[in-house]
């Protein structure tokens, strides 16, 4: 993986709305066209509300016409990892293949590689829907 998107995750967890879980994510995105899309969690004080750093750069992504992820890479603050949450999992298969890498960061770099199929085995298909 080429450090500017290790960077890039690490520049967008500073923009986290955290102030609850004080559990500030960073995500970035490398999609088809070669860009870069980025992310932080956005939390609210009505809890089950906020949400996690990969949707919000998901968000941007999709909102830029992009619909490939090329690769990924989460950043949490000082050394621990944040694997992405269920729910992310999901969404990142939305726009994913099975061997998009996943990068789990602490804040000095990529500490764990990951296929998506890693996190993700045995995910919802179905031919009835597309
Ligand atoms: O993959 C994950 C997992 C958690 N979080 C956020 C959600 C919440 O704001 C905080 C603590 O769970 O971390 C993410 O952004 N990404
Ligand atoms: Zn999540």
């Amino acid at each position: 993986m080429e450090n500017d998107l290790f960077v890039a995750a690490r520049e967008a967890m500073s923009k986290a709305h955290a102030p609850y879980s004080k559990f500030p994510v960073g995500a970035a995105i490398r999609a088809e066209d070669g860009k870069i899309y980025t992310g932080a969690n956005i939390e609210n004080l009505s809890f089950p509300e906020g949400w996690c750093a990969e949707t919000t750069a998901i968000s941007h992504m999709v909102m830029a016409g992009q619909r490939k992820i090329m690769e990924v890479a989460v950043v949490a603050e000082k050394l621990a990892l944040c694997p992405p949450c269920g729910g992310c999992r999901q969404r990142l298969a939305e726009f994913s293949g099975a061997s998009t890498r996943i990068y789990l960061c602490d804040e000095t770099g990529v500490k764990k590689t990951l296929a998506l199929s890693d996190l993700l085995p045995h995910s919802f298909e179905t031919e009835i829907l597309g």
